[in-house]
């Protein structure tokens, strides 16, 4: 691994940028991530994030996704909006410009409004249950038995894995408990992100997000988008959503089935480090 980084962080979800542009792909030592990500003897992070050449020909860059524990995912929505702030900064893309980028889990098209402020066209949220994985028959939402009692919750793919349960309050101690135990609950083969919605109105909703491999994150940009998607869908939310979550907000934009959702927030540049 390069030595030299950069942290960055999208309403409080931390990255350690690497430029890994003019390298071969490969795929980091799961222990050695972790390592890097230990918040008292590492660099701390929720996810280490790759800047690397495109495999696909139509898009500019590519960006690899690691978790704090070195499994790898599918999309970070906060991630993306760094690396496209990230890229602007360097010059390798223009400002209120549409450039593609491919993620582990296919393209998304970013734009970059300002240093600060980029919009993300996600793609279209995939309700379908094999997407995510989730081992369960096709359904608006879903009900497992969790720690003695039964816990509802829509399922979403966001390029990775989300289960959305709607909760009267986020704060309730429950949520706490719920977040790890639904996160590794065997109807998601391959785990998921666990968002904790609270509806504050038809245009805002308040989240938390236990996310697979990082645990409880300040922010959770694909979760963001599976809330407000999920929402949506249940006839819950506006096509046009503020999400409140504990480091900031995002408006998320999705006009239902057919349609891509776009996410729009800030991406902000913390240091510059070598190790
Ligand atoms: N923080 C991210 C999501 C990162 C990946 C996730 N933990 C997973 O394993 O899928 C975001 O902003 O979307």
């Amino acid at each position: 691994m390069p030595s030299r980084f950069t942290k960055m962080h999208g309403i409080g979800n931390d990255f350690v940028i690497v430029d890994w542009r003019e390298d071969p792909p490969r795929v980091p030592n799961a222990a050695r991530v972790a390592a890097l990500a230990d918040r008292h003897t590492g660099i701390g992070f929720d996810q280490l994030i790759s800047i690397e050449a495109a495999r696909d020909p139509s898009c500019a860059f590519y960006y690899g996704i690691w978790n704090a524990d070195g499994s790898p995912s599918g999309q970070c929505g906060n991630g993306v909006r760094c690396v496209a702030a990230w890229l602007y900064r360097d010059g390798a893309i223009d400002r209120n410009t549409d450039v593609r980028l491919e993620s582990p889990s296919g393209p998304v098209t970013v734009r970059v409004l300002d240093e600060g402020t980029v919009v993300v066209d996600m793609g279209e949220p995939d309700f379908d249950p094999a997407s995510l994985p989730l081992d369960l028959p096709a359904h608006a939402t879903y009900t497992v038995h969790v720690d003695g009692e039964d816990v509802t919750f829509g399922a979403v793919s966001m390029g990775n894995p989300h289960g959305v349960v709607f909760v009267d309050d986020v704060s309730d101690p429950r949520v706490d408990r719920l977040g790890p135990l639904l996160t590794s609950h065997p109807v998601f083969p391959e785990g998921a992100n666990i968002g904790f919605a609270q509806r504050l109105g038809p245009d805002r909703i308040r989240l938390r997000v236990h996310e697979r491999g990082s645990g409880w994150t300040r922010a959770c940009g694909t979760g963001a988008c599976a809330a407000a998607a999920v929402a949506h869908a249940l006839g819950l939310a506006a096509p046009v959503v503020a999400v409140e979550l504990p480091g900031g907000t995002l408006t998320i934009e999705w006009h239902g089935p057919g349609r891509t959702l776009w996410m729009t927030g800030p991406a902000a540049f913390v240091f510059e480090g070598e190790v």
